[in-house]
Parts: C-alpha cells; sequence; structure tokens
C-alpha cells in the first residue's frame, strides 16, 4: 500500500530561522513559507535529490504543532509522510485494521494540493504518520 517516502516533517518554534538554516548552513533548496491555516501550520519544503524535509511552524489556534512544541521547545521530528496511489482504500485497508484516522477521518489537501490524512502515533509505534495520495 504504501510508496515513496513524501516527507519527513520537523516542528520548529521559528521557521525563517529553520529555513535560514537549511538554505544558508546546510546549503539545502528551501522553497518560500507557505501558510496552510486549514493545518494550523506555516511551511517551508526543502527539496533534497531523494526526498523533502518539510519545516513547520504553528499557525492560530489550536495548531496541532503548539502543544508539541511546548514538550519541545527546540522542535523535533513530528511526522512521517507516505505515498499511497489511492487514499481511500488505504483509508479503508487501515480502518480495517483498526488504526485511527485524526480528526474527522476525511482526506483534506495538503500543502501540495494531494489529499492527505493523519494516522494516531500511537497505532504506528509512536511516530505520526501522514499519507498523501500521489497518482
Ligand atoms: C501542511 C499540511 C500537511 C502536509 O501537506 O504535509 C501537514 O503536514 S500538516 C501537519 C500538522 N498536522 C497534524 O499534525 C495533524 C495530525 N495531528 C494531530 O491531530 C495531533 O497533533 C495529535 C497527533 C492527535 C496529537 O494531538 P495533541 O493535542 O498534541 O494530543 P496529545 O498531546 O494528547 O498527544 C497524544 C499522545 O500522542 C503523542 N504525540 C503527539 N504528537 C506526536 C507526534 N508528532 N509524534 C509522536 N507522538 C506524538 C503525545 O506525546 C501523547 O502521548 P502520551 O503523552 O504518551 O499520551
Ligand atoms: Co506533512
Amino acid at each position: 500500500m504504501i510508496g515513496r517516502l513524501n516527507h519527513v516533517a520537523l516542528a520548529v518554534p521559528d521557521l525563517a530561522a529553520a529555513s535560514a538554516f537549511y538554505r544558508d548552513t546546510m546549503g539545502g533548496r528551501v522553497s518560500e513559507a507557505q501558510a496552510l491555516p486549514v493545518h494550523g501550520v506555516t511551511v517551508a519544503f526543502v527539496d533534497l535529490p531523494n526526498t523533502r524535509v518539510e519545516l513547520m511552524e504553528p499557525l492560530g489556534e489550536g495548531s496541532p504543532v503548539a502543544a508539541f512544541l511546548a514538550k519541545n521547545q527546540a522542535g523535533g521530528m513530528h511526522h512521517i509522510c507516505y505515498e499511497v496511489p489511492d487514499i481511500y482504500a488505504a483509508r479503508a485497508q487501515l480502518v480495517a485494521s483498526g488504526m485511527r484516522i485524526l480528526g474527522d477521518g476525511e482526506p483534506k489537501p495538503g500543502a501540495h494540493g494531494n489529499p492527505v490524512l493523519f494516522l494516531h502515533p500511537k497505532d504506528g509505534f509512536g511516530t505520526l504518520i501522514e499519507l498523501e495520495e500521489v497518482r
């Protein structure tokens, strides 16, 4: 069911500073910051030859990243995103296996415009898993 690694996401307290670090110190190609109010985050992507790193800072009230940063003040690894060819088929298979889909359970457009959903970290051996449909 799962395919390529789409991205690894890092929660950061200061997106501008993290973007500058990945661009100027690490020599990476970093996208412009993109506000995603539906997801409660502002993100920038570091494009690597084989995958991407998503840098995220909280946006707005009730951001899912705010609680994580309250516990991890310097920031840290937040989730991992796998590609799937059909997100509804993947969801059906996972729900049938007893996995919990977060939020209202419905896929929503992610940073690349593709539908995404999240699985509860307690069901994924302590790792928050995002699935992104890439056809
Ligand atoms: C930009 C769009 C999109 C993209 O295109 O890539 C994105 O990536 S958006 C990214 C942000 N969105 C999300 O993370 C949505 C899904 N997340 C959530 O719904 C919540 O963050 C959560 C995972 C349900 C946690 O919610 P929270 O209110 O923080 O609950 P708790 O603090 O009670 O946590 C419960 C439990 O889970 C542990 N936890 C929390 N976050 C993580 C994490 N990132 N990785 C691993 N474990 C995590 C937390 O420590 C609690 O454990 P216990 O303390 O043992 O109970
Ligand atoms: Co993500």
